[in-house]
């Protein structure tokens, strides 16, 4: 199943669907019917029967899909059943906004820690996470043995960080920064814009007045796409 290609548009849909069944089994509901998981996770059924089916799964006519056997498939799939420690690189404004909101609703990602040049802040404890001082942050990554990276620091010295984080061993970076970093290939790097989105939502909202939320446009004929995603 690992080797599997799951589209990407399939595997951004993933969480929605985890967190939704999470819900349900806490909820202590035992089954969902399809048209009971489009309407709360607002896609449509046909693209849910087609997620799923990627994955072989599950769902039985008539009865719908076995919610603990689907929440536990897709936890899985998204290594929810393994606690990932995600480094905070550049702890300012946006920085200690993560740092405060530090993924509560999901008990498998964490920040766990922060790095900055700032000498009031390096050797603080933030909402439970140390701040190292940049300089320590190669050895400190190898050490925690970190993967994941959030890049929040200004724009000028994004791409000597990334490089930073590359050769501490991270495979992952969400960047925040309005710079396009260069990184090698098995090095994956999702941008992140707020003004983009913003911006794309704007143009939504003027020129599709009937724009179906349910429908979700497939990325590779929505053009809009190249706005959100970088791979
Ligand atoms: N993508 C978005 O939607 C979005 C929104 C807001 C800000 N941003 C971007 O996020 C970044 C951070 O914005 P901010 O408002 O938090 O800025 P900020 O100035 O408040 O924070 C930057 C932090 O990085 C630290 N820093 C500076 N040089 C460093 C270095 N060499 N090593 C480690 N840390 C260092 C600073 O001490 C500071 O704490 C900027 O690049 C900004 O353009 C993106």
């Amino acid at each position: 199943m690992a080797d599997k290609k799951i589209p990407k548009a399939t595997a951004r849909r993933l969480p929605l669907y985890y967190r939704y069944l999470r819900f349900l089994h806490e909820a202590g509901k035992e089954r969902v019917s399809s048209a009971k998981l489009s309407e709360a996770v607002k896609v449509d059924s046909a693209t849910i029967r087609r997620d799923f089916s990627y994955f072989g799964a599950l769902g039985k006519r008539g009865y719908g899909y076995d919610v603990e056997a689907l929440m536990n498939f897709f936890s899985k799939t998204l290594n929810q059943d393994r606690l990932t420690n995600v480094a905070l690189i550049g702890v300012g404004n946006l920085g200690q906004a993560l740092l405060n909101y530090n993924f509560r609703r999901n008990n498998n990602i964490r920040i766990s820690a922060g790095f900055d040049v700032k000498d009031d802040l390096i050797g603080t404890i933030h909402q439970g996470v140390p701040i190292y001082d940049i300089n320590e942050m190669v050895d400190q990554l190898e050490m925690q043995q970190i993967d994941v990276a959030i890049l929040t620091v200004p724009s000028e010295i994004a791409q000597e960080m990334a490089d930073k984080l590359v050769k501490g061993g991270v495979r992952g970076i969400m960047n925040f920064t309005p710079i396009r970093v260069t990184v090698p290939k098995e090095v994956r790097v999702h941008n992140v814009d707020l003004t983009n989105e913003l911006q794309t939502l704007i143009y939504f909202i003027n020129y599709y007045q009937d724009f179906d939320q349910n429908a979700e446009p497939e990325e590779d004929d929505n053009p809009l796409n190249d706005l959100f995603y970088n791979d």
